[in-house]
């Protein structure tokens, strides 16, 4: 869907006939953009959203990552004005703008909105494509600022002739990104606007538009799917699941503490063993490891990086390989753990696991071999489920 289609269209807002008779107090003395407090969407019954809190800093990157149909455009599509929350409010600038009360249309939020498909309108050229989003511009001054804006997204003003199926994807992307510049958004969200790009573009366009939207001052939501993605582009990450935010943090703190195990095998590979915690020490196949704030004691899942885990001659811990798959910088390493010593209590784990790892070295692992192992750092302990 196009950005002026979507502009335009009349959301099914459920408070319209109340809207503007009085505001809910929000918390004005922050800096942030966005506030969402408590927002809830349904279709046709269907509960998509079930009560969403995000806020996301003035001129800060906030990526939503979740799963495939967890709710992430529709969160995106509320922010932008395309759809009305049935509860809950939605803050910009500390100006609620949807709520029981409350509804601003879409073209007065000053939110850009890049979908994933770049939507450019395949009968104007790239020119008029960008100046598309110059409403009340006209003739030099409009020319001149489509250069500009061209230039802003890393591409020659030269490109202006041409038309959007004369372009390559990541281009189609960056025009798509400077037709909505040019609205001059205070907040610009992205629906996965690279998924299309194939890796090595995908990266340089990401990198592009990322430099583009921060020297700008543009506060920036991206959706994706893509953990390594979310992690790598956004100071903060927020992940999306069964239309709820089950974890909100730096990129490091949710990848290296997640706050369950969902969100611990979503945003990358993870180690799972049954372990048995006493004080802040968890004890399982790959020996006490460490543990910041366990949240019960007794029995736990304990999840560990495979990076975490080191092949090291003089490491306590042995496993023997089962299996490898090389895939280039790196070789992932399958490897059965040695049984635990038994216990009478049937709670205790009895270890043995089999778990993956990776090494750089293929030669290194041949089904069979013993191998000497080290664990770094802290573990994250989950209560037994
Ligand atoms: N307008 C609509 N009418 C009915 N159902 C809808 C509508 N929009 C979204 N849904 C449903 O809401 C759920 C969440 O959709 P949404 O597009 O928000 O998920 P998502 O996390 O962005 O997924 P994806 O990663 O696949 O794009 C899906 O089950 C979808 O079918």
């Amino acid at each position: 869907m196009t950005e002026s289609r979507q502009t335009q269209q009349r959301p099914r807002h459920p408070h319209t006939a109340r809207a503007r008779r009085s505001s809910p107090p929000v918390a004005a003395t922050t800096d942030n953009h966005l506030l969402i407090e408590g927002a809830r969407k349904s279709f046709g019954g269907t509960e998509v959203l079930k009560g969403v809190d995000l806020a996301v800093a003035k001129g800060r990157t906030t990526a939503i990552v979740g799963p495939s149909g967890s709710g992430k455009t529709t969160l995106l599509r509320l922010i932008a004005g395309f759809e009305a929350p049935d509860a809950g409010t939605i803050s910009l600038d500390g100006q609620p703008v949807a709520g029981p009360s409350d509804w601003v249309p879409a073209h007065r939020r000053k939110v850009g909105y890049v979908a994933q498909d770049g939507a450019l309108f395949p009968h104007l050229t790239v020119g008029q494509n960008v100046a598309f989003g110059l409403a009340g511009r006209g003739g030099k001054a409009a020319a001149g600022r489509v250069a500009e804006l061209l230039e802003m997204v890393s591409m020659d003003p030269s490109y202006a002739k041409r038309r959007p199926h004369q372009l390559s994807g990541g281009q189609q992307q960056r025009v798509a990104l400077a037709r909505a510049l040019a609205r001059e958004p205070a907040l610009m969200l992205l629906d996965e606007p690279f998924s299309a790009l194939d890796a090595g573009l995908r990266v340089a366009t990401r990198r592009a538009v990322a430099a583009t939207l921060s020297e700008a001052g543009v506060t920036t939501i991206l959706v994706t799917h893509d953990q390594a993605e979310a992690l790598s582009f956004a100071d903060q990450v927020a992940v999306m699941r069964d239309g709820k935010l089950a974890q909100i943090g730096n990129p490091f703190v949710v990848y290296t503490r997640p706050a369950d195990r969902a969100t611990a095998e979503f945003l990358g590979d993870a180690v799972i063993l049954e372990a048995w915690m006493e004080g802040s020490l968890a004890t399982c196949s790959l020996g006490g490891i460490p543990v910041r704030r366990p949240p019960v004691q007794g029995r736990v899942l304990l999840m560990l990086r495979p990076e975490q885990i080191r092949i090291a001659e003089d490491g306590p811990i042995h496993g023997t390989v089962v299996d490898t798959d090389y895939f280039g910088p790196e070789t992932t390493v399958r490897l059965q753990l040695e049984p635990l010593a038994l216990s009478k209590d049937p709670h205790q784990p009895k270890g043995g696991e089999i778990i993956s790892i990776r090494h750089w070295n293929a030669m290194l692992a041949r089904p069979g071999v013993r191998l000497s192992l080290r664990v770094v750092g802290e573990g994250v302990a989950f209560p037994f489920a």
